[in-house]
């Protein structure tokens, strides 16, 4: 949104480019204003109104002086000046410069940074131990940053003390006449182009025209008409050239911009307007030029340019999803044939996930002080000391105040969580707000209905955190809470001891007979598994001293068996180094699943194992299980 400087409204930045009128305010700041020929005359009364002087490019009556095609108004306490385009083409192009400054970089994308005010509003209801406005409102300045915004200021109502009548907020404007006023001031003031609330206005917490109120109060009514005129002009254009995909990209993103720009705490959205909105600025932009038709020759070229990165975007975004689909579908598969257990990672946002999975995995997902840096889940193998393994997947953040739209939206991203055997809800103990947060996932957990898979609490950033033995003290008096760092790997050790033992109650218990012809089950079992001692009937010869295999007389066995093996290879007049080969290997895997042999039972038909194993790796055994039963 941005400010028609006369009007007092706010309006769509996209709509109301800035070729052809300028705004020079000397002595105080440059600046740049958009005029549209419907509203140019209310707009000059306004300004003069506000003791602000303005000439017009082309003449009109309302200069009032003209003076080599450069007009102004001298006010009482300012000088201003209306500077056609030909007129001063110096400083048009220093205006070009302000504006290409402020397209950032942020994650290998272009995004233009809007100047962004935030409003809050301190309600009643809101109990004690919930989010402070002001934290909440700093939050949001840091979810502003993370989507590309420039923050310039912030206020809010507090409506705690005030009288029962006001002590909620008003059904159609959200905020009280007077706030709207100062922040129609404060938008005049810092140029500001976006207003974000930090609430949803959505029409079941109040009124459904809150949002539209709030439009009506800042939008002229007849952008609106302006709107549908440049939406359908645009089809028009598209349609023409053939470029259907891009027509319908066009208006989905049209209108998700106008829909994100009244509920910015969406994270999904932040981050498609940080993709969307330098495509949208520019594509007003060449409409304009084509339409307007004022600079034919450039806009024939801005228009090339926009096609070819309108289909370089969507080439790239279409990339992304089908590798985004391979994976899971990969990944989906590798579990179904592995079921290997998967252990979910949630938490607050900047809580510390990634740099736990990046630390334990050794993977490379993007970790940073920043909110939602992560927003697609991460999932990899982690091989603990004892040789078991378990899948370790990285979520999107929480965050408080979540719209109800999107816990949908996160449904989609987070139903590994609905597959996980455990969750590790993964906190920043060090955050002055920690308990706050622990009851904001704890909220959108309940709402996943993740009430059956087991928990774990992770209190991280424990050296970070000023009281560092008193809290780890505190996490002992806990059974479920593990205190870590995962940037010093204080606790890892513990923590992972904590997911097995947690592994094991969350597996199902079987005794199957599985045949010698499928060994690679028995070392799946003992992969993803927990086997447990069984009793040993009359074995065989070999079986016998795989019987006798345990860790403690370890050294004992491989006195045995080596060199039994070694006798075999050399009548077989195997190479030495093949025999040197082999016996890294046996050292190897005597060594993983050594501690094992024992609570074996080799019989005629196969051995019989008697194991907690996972779910659906109980399901892959059924089979033998039955074997097993008769
Ligand atoms: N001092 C300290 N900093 C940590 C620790 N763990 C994470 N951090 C820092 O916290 C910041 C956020 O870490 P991330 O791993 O990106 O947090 P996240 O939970 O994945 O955040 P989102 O992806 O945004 O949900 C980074 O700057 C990390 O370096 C820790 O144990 N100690
Ligand atoms: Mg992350």
């Amino acid at each position: 949104m941005s400010l028609c400087f006369f009007c007092s409204n706010l309006k769509p930045s996209i709509l109301f480019p800035e070729s052809d009128f300028r705004w020079i305010q000397t002595r105080i700041s440059t600046r740049l204003v958009s005029l549209t020929p419907y509203s140019y005359r209310g707009c000059i009364k306004a300004a003069v109104g506000e003791e602000i002087g303005v000439l017009s490019p082309d003449d009109r009556t309302e200069v009032d002086e003209v003076d080599n095609g450069v007009a102004s108004v001298v006010a009482e306490e300012k000088t201003q000046s209306w500077i056609t385009k030909n007129d001063n083409k110096e400083k048009v192009d220093e205006q070009d410069d302000n504006n290409n400054s402020r397209f950032k970089l942020r994650n290998g994308r272009e995004v233009f940074e809007e100047k962004a005010y935030l409003v809050g509003v301190a309600c009643k209801g809101d109990t004690e131990d919930s989010f402070g406005i002001e934290e909440s409102l700093k939050e949001l300045a840091q979810l502003a940053d993370t989507a590309g915004l420039l923050v310039v200021d912030s206020t809010y109502q507090n409506l705690l003390f005030v009288s029962s009548r006001l002590s909620s907020p008003n059904p159609r404007t959200y905020i009280g006449s007077g706030k709207v006023a100062e922040i129609k001031t404060a938008i005049r003031a810092f140029d500001v182009e976006t207003v974000i609330f930090d609430d949803e206005l959505s029409p079941g917490k109040f009124c459904p025209c809150n949002a539209f109120g709030l439009m009506q109060i800042f939008i002229h009514p007849g952008y609106l008409c302006l709107i549908s005129f440049v939406l359908v002009l645009h089809l028009i254009l598209y349609l023409k050239e053939g470029l259907l995909v891009e027509m319908l990209e066009c208006v989905i993103a049209l209108l998700s911009y106008w829909i994100f720009s009244t509920s910015e705490r969406q994270p999904v959205s932040l981050a498609q307007m940080e993709y969307q909105l330098p495509r949208l600025t520019r594509m007003w932009t060449h409409l304009e030029r084509q339409s307007g038709g004022q600079v034919k020759g450039m806009g024939e070229k801005q228009i090339e340019v926009d096609k070819r990165i309108l289909r370089t975007q969507i080439g790239v975004l279409k990339k992304e999803l089908e590798s985004v689909r391979k994976h899971r579908q990969q990944y989906r598969n590798r579990r179904v044939s592995v079921p290997v257990p998967v252990v979910s990672l949630v938490g607050y946002t900047n809580a510390g996930k990634s740099t736990l999975l990046n630390r334990l995995t050794g993977a490379d997902v993007l970790a940073e002080d920043r909110l939602f840096a992560t927003l697609d889940p991460t999932t990899r193998r982690v091989q603990m000391k004892n040789g078991k393994e378990f899948l370790l997947t990285d979520t999107v953040g929480f965050i408080q105040k979540l719209p109800t739209t999107l816990i949908a939206a996160f449904r989609a991203t987070l139903e590994e969580i609905a597959e996980s055997s455990i969750l590790v809800h993964v906190v920043d103990i060090s955050h002055p707000l920690a308990e706050q947060q622990i009851e904001a996932v704890e909220k959108v957990l309940s709402e996943l209905d993740t009430s059956s898979i087991p928990k774990l609490m992770l209190w991280n950033k424990v050296d970070k955190a000023g009281d560092a033995e008193k809290i780890k003290l505190e996490a002992k008096t806990r059974n479920n809470v593990v205190c870590i760092s995962a940037v010093t790997g204080e606790g890892l050790d513990e923590f992972c001891n904590e997911i097995q033992n947690r592994l094991k109650d969350a597996m199902v218990w079987v005794e199957a007979l599985i045949p010698f012809d499928k060994g690679e089950l028995l070392s799946t079992i003992h992969q993803v598994g927990m086997v447990e001692r069984t009793e040993r009937t009359a074995p065989s010869t070999t079986a016998k001293v795989f019987y006798n295999m345990s860790s403690r007389n370890l050294v004992k066995n491989l006195r045995i068996c080596l060199p039994l093996a070694m006798n075999y290879m050399r009548k077989l007049s195997i190479p030495t180094v093949t025999q040197i080969h082999f016996c890294f290997h046996f050292l190897h895997w005597f060594k993983q699943y050594g501690d094992n042999f024992d609570k074996m039972e080799y019989t005629e038909k196969g051995t019989l194992v008697r194991a907690h194993v996972p779910l659906r790796f109980a399901r892959l055994l059924t089979p033998m299980r039955q074997m097993c039963v008769s």
